[in-house]
């Protein structure tokens, strides 16, 4: 990487603006995933070691700059306080008087939580001004959420104009692996998208088919697909706007010979719930008034055998609602595919897969799991990064 690492510059006795991204999945205030707080703590730890102030800045959510209650940092605060062994101060605000008072009598080796940083619209909008009040903050900016390096926000982007502004070591590595097994990509190589973030995800899969030998649709935004095949898809997760769109990438997987591959079968529930009545159908019929919430087996099958023909698998987006267990197996079944596979190189993105991976106790088996879900496509698709590129040149 030709940008410059915390190796590059002394922190000693310095306030560091440290961003990570701790935006973990939660459920009733609970952790239930907590790879992104680990993969953070090298870089924590060696502030600390060093004798720097450490000031913690993260989103949490989508909170679309207001303050949420449940989308505070502090669950996150008291986990990381535990996983370093030591005092994590939390404050309710990111920037202003308050918060350079509680800085000012940090003693070095101390770690500051600052709150939610999405609570404030000029996060999202990169506003120069808030940018600027992060940087007054601190002497040096450390970027180490790969995870929001596709964000040019406040604090990923535009505060790194404000500061000496280097690489931490979990976005140091994540660039270097995801870049060694993609810069001569061995094949077949297959791409698994699911999950729920439809319009974020719709555009990559377009970029995916210039370098993929397999596609393969799961999880919410399938259904978008489906519809454009014709069927239809009852109260299942549909984007419309999209369905033109869809339509076209599946035109376009023909015309490159990309096998695209679509869910065949798909479990139906009554209700998104734990209790709802289910059932397997043919992705044909999916009744009016029941949505799809995981593939089916047919499909499952179909996936593990794509998976285990491949030679580079990445990952990004459940198949289904694998929070709930009858819903479980389609992502359960790609998981397993991606552990048993032999000679495969298996890359995880996205905190759900990563989350999937580990309660399914796979993770271990994966070849790396990436702490970024959108970040870690954006990267493979060969876009670059904003949050990477502000940093400084070495
Ligand atoms: N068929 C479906 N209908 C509704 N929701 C679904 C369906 N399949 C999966 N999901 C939900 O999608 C969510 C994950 O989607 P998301 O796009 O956020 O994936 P991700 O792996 O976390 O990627 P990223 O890190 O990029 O956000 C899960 O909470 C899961 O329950
Ligand atoms: O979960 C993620 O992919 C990152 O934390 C970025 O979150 P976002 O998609 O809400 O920007």
């Amino acid at each position: 990487m030709n940008k410059k690492t915390l190796k590059d510059i002394d922190v000693k006795g310095k306030r560091v603006f440290c961003r990570v991204d701790f935006n973990v999945p939660m459920q009733d205030g609970k952790i239930t995933d907590e790879t992104r707080i680990r993969a953070a703590l090298p870089t924590i730890q060696y502030l600390m070691e060093q004798g720097a102030k450490v000031i913690l800045a993260s989103h949490f959510g989508r909170p679309k700059g207001k303050v949420v209650e449940e989308m505070r940092l502090t669950p996150v605060g008291v986990r990381l306080a535990e996983l370093l062994g030591k005092d994590v101060k939390k404050v309710d605000e990111a920037y202003g008087d308050s918060v350079k008072a509680v800085i000012s009598s940090m003693n070095e080796g101390d770690v500051l939580l600052l709150e939610n940083v999405r609570f404030y619209p000029g996060e999202e909008k990169n506003d120069p001004e808030l940018a600027k009040a992060f940087a007054e903050l601190a002497d040096v900016y450390v970027n180490d959420a790969f995870g929001a390096a596709h964000r040019a926000h406040a604090s990923t982007e535009g505060i790194a104009h404000n500061l000496p502004a280097v690489s931490g070591f979990l976005m140091e590595k994540e660039l270097d692996v995801l870049g060694k097994a993609l810069s001569n990509p061995e094949r077949p190589f297959t791409a698994i998208i699911g999950g729920a973030k439809v319009k974020d995800k719709i555009g990559v899969i377009e970029n995916l088919l210039e370098l993929v030998d397999n596609l393969i649709i799961g999880g919410g935004l399938a259904y978008t697909f489906i519809k454009a095949q014709g069927h239809e898809i009852g109260k299942s997760l549909l984007e419309a706007d999209k369905i033109d769109l869809a339509k076209s990438f599946m035109e376009k997987a023909k015309a490159k010979g990309v096998n695209f591959y679509m869910p065949v079968d798909a479990i139906v529930a009554d209700d998104f719930s734990a209790d709802a009545n289910s059932k397997v159908v043919a992705i044909e019929e999916i009744p009016a008034d029941w949505e799809a919430l995981d593939i089916g087996p047919k499909t499952a099958e179909i996936y593990r055998d794509v998976i285990q023909k491949s030679k580079l698998v990445i990952w990004n987006g459940p198949m289904g609602v694998f929070e709930i267990d009858k819903f479980a197996g389609g992502t359960k079944a790609v998981a397993e595919a991606l552990a048993e596979a032999q000679g495969t190189y298996s890359v995880i993105g996205g905190g759900d897969s990563a989350a999937a991976a580990e309660k399914f106790g796979l993770a271990e088996k994966m070849s790396h799991i990436s702490t970024g879900g959108g970040a870690s496509l954006e990267f493979i698709e060969g876009k670059a990064l904003p949050g990477v590129m502000a940093l400084n040149d070495k």
